[in-house]
């Protein structure tokens, strides 16, 4: 088309002054453990990979059934779309901080995994954060697994024992758990309040982990990587953690911070508020930002977070103008132009200018309320939504009796 694509396609580099490492951390063998992405600034480094944006074809597959496409055509689709983008991180690159790190516990969205949202992850990392983006068993993910050992003897001909007793395999089987489609009839409510609950937890236990891990207790991690965790050994500064999510992930945000004090406050992006119960809201102490895209919110949903509006605690709301709920994920830069509006992953705003305006606004939000010294106070102006490209608070009409 017309004169060569000016913006390069692939999920922007980070742009903070600490290059971005990257690993993966499983608790053990239960679907029940913690399993997350960890983001954290690292050293100069070439030898290291940069990793695949979707670790395995089960991801894609899960995705083809959350979009209810069908799994061999859409295998074609992602992979030929998709499958050769990299991250914007180098694989278990040695962790480097001269000063000990802020901590962010990431919530993906409904149909998505921790791998997704790696422009914000990653930026937050560069600019001197720990982010640990939690990988949900809820049945809410794409797709995620986990490993179980087989130990049940194995009978079959090749593996028959040469000694009387049966061969015990103790080999790690994966199991994957894929994303659960509301059954007919069922109403969404409970599934979802259920799931958000659960969410909040593995949010809390991730953060118990990292707080295991700053402390220099000897921490199993079931996959194998090349990552040294005990460099991570006092190296969190944990009086100063945050929790953030996107959509499904951003009422994750309000359900953690119901029931963990130690986040000192949060960032939904583009929340989806269904899955809460009003008996939450009264009971979050923290600050809270709401980011919001322009298109996806609606007078409902705008209302529930307006109840958590408050006299004695910060609670703030941007909207990016041009921008759709698919302008947080890694997606929206990976499409053309034409494409990416099609399938609405991409707004009438430059993708990279939207998640800047976004990212500088967090980072201004969290230095505010997690009291760093930086100089992120730069963006102050961006949380009252004083730029070009913001809108202060929503451009959705609420009715007054509504809230
Ligand atoms: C028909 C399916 N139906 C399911 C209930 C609605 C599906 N849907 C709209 C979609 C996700 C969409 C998407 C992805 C990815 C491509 C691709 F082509 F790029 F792969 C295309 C098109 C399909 C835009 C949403 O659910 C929106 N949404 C999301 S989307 C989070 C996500 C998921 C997968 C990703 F790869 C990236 C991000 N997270 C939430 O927490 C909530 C909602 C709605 C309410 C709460």
């Amino acid at each position: 088309m017309g004169n060569s694509c000016s913006n390069h396609l692939g999920i922007p580099p980070a742009k903070g002054p600490n290059q971005v490492g990257c690993t993966d951390f499983m608790m053990d063998h239960t679907a029940q453990g913690s399993f997350f992405r960890l983001y954290y600034p690292c050293q100069e480094t070439e030898k290291a990979e940069k990793p695949d944006w979707v670790p395995s074809m089960e991801y894609f597959y899960g995705l083809a059934d959350f979009m209810k496409i069908n799994r061999t055509l859409s295998e074609k689709i992602f992979e030929y779309l998709f499958g050769s983008y990299k991250i914007p991180a180098y694989m278990d690159a040695p962790f480097k901080s001269n000063e000990k790190c802020p901590v962010v516990i990431f919530s993906h969205g409904l149909g998505a995994f921790r791998t997704l949202y790696s422009a914000i992850c990653a930026e937050l990392a560069s600019r001197g954060f720990i982010v640990a983006s939690v990988e949900h068993r809820d049945e809410s993910a794409s797709a995620t697994f986990y490993f179980h050992e087989k130990t049940e003897p194995d009978l079959t001909q090749e593996s028959l024992p040469k000694t009387s007793s049966a061969a015990v395999q103790d080999d790690l089987v994966k199991d994957w758990i894929y994303y659960r489609t509301l059954k007919h009839g069922e109403r969404e409510f409970p599934l979802r309040n259920k799931q958000v609950k659960q969410r909040a937890d593995e949010c809390i236990l991730a953060l118990d982990k990292l707080t295991e891990i700053n402390s220099g207790v000897a921490v199993q991690n079931v996959l194998q990587t090349q990552f040294d965790w005990t460099t991570l050994e006092n190296s969190m500064d944990l009086c100063r953690t945050a929790v953030m999510g996107h959509s499904f992930g951003g009422a994750t945000v309000i359900e953690a911070l119901c029931k963990e004090v130690k986040f000192k406050c949060g960032v939904a992006l583009d929340a989806w508020m269904f899955p809460l119960d009003d008996e939450v809201f009264p009971r979050v102490k923290q600050p809270i930002f709401f980011i919001n895209s322009e298109k996806f919110q609606w007078a409902g949903n705008i209302s529930r977070m307006k109840k958590l509006d408050s006299e004695v605690v910060q609670r703030k709301m941007i909207t990016i103008r041009g921008t759709v709920h698919q302008s947080f994920p890694d997606f929206t830069f990976l499409t053309g132009n034409w494409i990416g509006k099609l399938l609405k992953l991409k707004g009438e705003i430059d993708p990279e200018i939207a998640i800047d305006l976004s990212n500088k606004a967090t980072l201004a939000f969290l230095q505010r309320h997690l009291g760093l010294e930086k100089d992120f106070n730069q963006w102050d102006p961006l949380i009252d939504g004083q730029d070009e490209n913001l809108i202060p608070g929503t451009n959705v009409i609420v009715l007054q009796s509504a809230i």
